[in-house]
C-alpha cells in the first residue's frame, strides 16, 4: 500500500505538489491522472525516495522508501526517463540490474519473455524503438518480482498491440494482489485499464474515486447506432426521451439512453440494427474540462484545450518521442 499524506514539494517559486493526500490499495490498478506538469512524476519520485518532500510524507507499507528492507525487490519502478547503456544488449542490461539487486540470472530470461523481448535479447539497446525501450523498462521493473509497481506513463511509445499487452499484464499483476500505481495523461486509456483513479492538477487533488464512479459521474452516455431503418429508429428513440444526432455517414449518435435499452427498443419494433456501440470519447472531454483550470501550459488562449494542446506541451508523449528519436540522453530511474 502507498500512503501519501499532506505531501508538498516546492522547487523555488514552483509548487509541484500541493498538500496532496491519497492512498493506493493493493489488488487493483490505480490510475494517476493529470495534464502535463500536474505533478505526477514529482509525486512518484517522492514516493520512491528520489527526492525529498518540502513537507508531508509518502509511505510504502507504512515506511518511507529509504527505510524499506530490500526495497528493489519490494518495489518495481518505471520512470519516464530511463537509464539504459546504449552499447549494452537488453539481456546484459537486465543481467547487470539483476546482479546489483541479488536477483538470479534465470529471472532475466523470464522477464524478457514476459515483455516480449526474447527475440531481441542479444541486440544492443541503442537500436531499440521507444516502445521496445518501454518494454525493457517494464522488464527491469519486474525483475525483483515486486509486490508493488510504480509506472510513469508506461504506454508512452507503445503501439496499439503494446497498449493492450500492458493493460493485460497490469490486470494480471493486480489480480495477484500486487499494488499497481500507474500514471497517464490519457483519460480514455486509463478508463479501460484502472480500477481506481487519482486525478491531480497543479499538484492538488481533484478526484480520488473508483473508476466506474468517475465514468458514471463524468461521462456523457453516447451510443453509436447504425440501422438500415435509421429514420424509424430515430423517431422511436426520440419518443422515448433520447437525444439523437444523425451523422453524415448515416450513423446515429444517441444520448441519454443506454445501449441495452436501444437494442430492446429496436427489437420490440422489429428494427434491424447493424451496429450498437457505446462511445467513451466524451470522457476525455469531461476530464479535460475538469482539469482545464489546472493545466500548467495552455496553448494560445483562443484554442480550447483539446487533445492536441496537451500533446503539444513540454514533456508530452509527442515530445518524448521526438527527443528519443533524436537520441536525447535518458537519465534517472529507480529500478
Ligand atoms: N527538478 C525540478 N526543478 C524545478 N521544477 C521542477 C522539477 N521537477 C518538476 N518541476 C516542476 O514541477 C511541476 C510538476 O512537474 P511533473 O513533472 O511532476 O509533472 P507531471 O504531471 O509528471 O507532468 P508530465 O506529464 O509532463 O510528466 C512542473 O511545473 C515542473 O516544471
Amino acid at each position: 500500500m502507498i500512503e501519501v499524506k499532506d505531501l508538498v514539494k516546492r522547487y523555488g517559486e514552483t509548487t509541484a505538489v500541493d498538500h496532496l493526500s491519497f492512498t493506493v490499495e493493493p489488488g487493483r490498478i490505480t490510475g494517476f491522472l493529470g495534464p502535463n506538469g500536474a505533478g505526477k512524476s514529482t509525486t512518484m519520485r517522492l514516493i520512491l525516495g528520489l527526492d525529498r518532500p518540502t513537507s508531508g510524507r509518502a509511505l510504502i507499507d507504512g515506511k518511507p522508501y529509504r527505510e524499506l528492507p530490500d526495497p528493489l525487490r519490494n518495489v518495481g519502478a518505471l520512470l519516464e526517463a530511463r537509464a539504459v547503456h546504449p552499447g549494452r544488449t537488453a539481456f546484459n542490461h537486465l543481467l547487470y540490474l539483476a546482479q546489483t539487486q541479488g536477483v538470479p540470472k534465470s529471472r532475466v530470461s523470464e522477464v524478457l519473455d514476459l515483455v516480449g523481448l526474447s527475440a531481441v535479447a542479444k541486440k544492443r539497446t541503442k537500436g531499440f524503438s521507444l516502445g521496445m525501450g518501454q518494454r525493457l523498462g517494464i522488464a527491469a521493473a519486474l525483475l525483483g518480482d515486486p509486490r508493488l509497481l510504480i509506472l510513469d506513463e508506461p504506454v508512452n511509445g507503445l503501439d496499439p498491440e503494446g497498449i493492450v499487452w500492458i493493460r493485460t499484464l497490469l490486470k494480471q499483476l493486480a489480480s495477484e494482489g500486487r499494488t499497481i500505481f500507474v500514471s497517464s495523461h490519457l483519460m480514455n486509456e486509463m478508463a479501460v485499464t484502472a480500477d481506481h483513479v487519482v486525478v491531480i492538477g497543479r499538484g492538488r487533488l481533484i478526484a480520488d474515486t473508483p473508476m466506474e464512479e468517475f465514468i458514471a459521474r463524468h461521462a456523457e452516455q453516447v451510443v453509436l447506432v447504425r440501422s438500415p431503418q435509421a429514420e424509424v429508429l430515430t423517431e422511436a428513440l426520440r419518443a422515448s426521451g433520447a437525444q439523437v444526432r444523425a451523422q453524415p455517414d448515416g450513423a446515429l449518435l444517441v444520448n441519454k439512453v443506454e445501449a441495452a435499452t436501444i437494442g430492446e427498443l429496436a427489437a420490440s419494433k422489429g428494427i434491424v440494427l447493424h451496429e450498437l456501440s457505446p462511445q467513451r470519447g466524451s470522457l476525455e472531454e469531461a476530464f479535460m474540462e475538469m482539469t482545464r483550470a489546472d493545466v500548467e501550459f495552455h496553448g494560445p488562449a483562443e484554442h480550447p484545450p483539446a487533445m492536441a494542446t496537451w500533446d503539444a506541451v513540454p514533456g508530452s508523449a509527442a515530445q518524448s518521442q521526438a527527443a528519443a528519436a533524436q537520441g536525447a540522453p535518458q537519465s534517472g530511474g529507480a529500478s
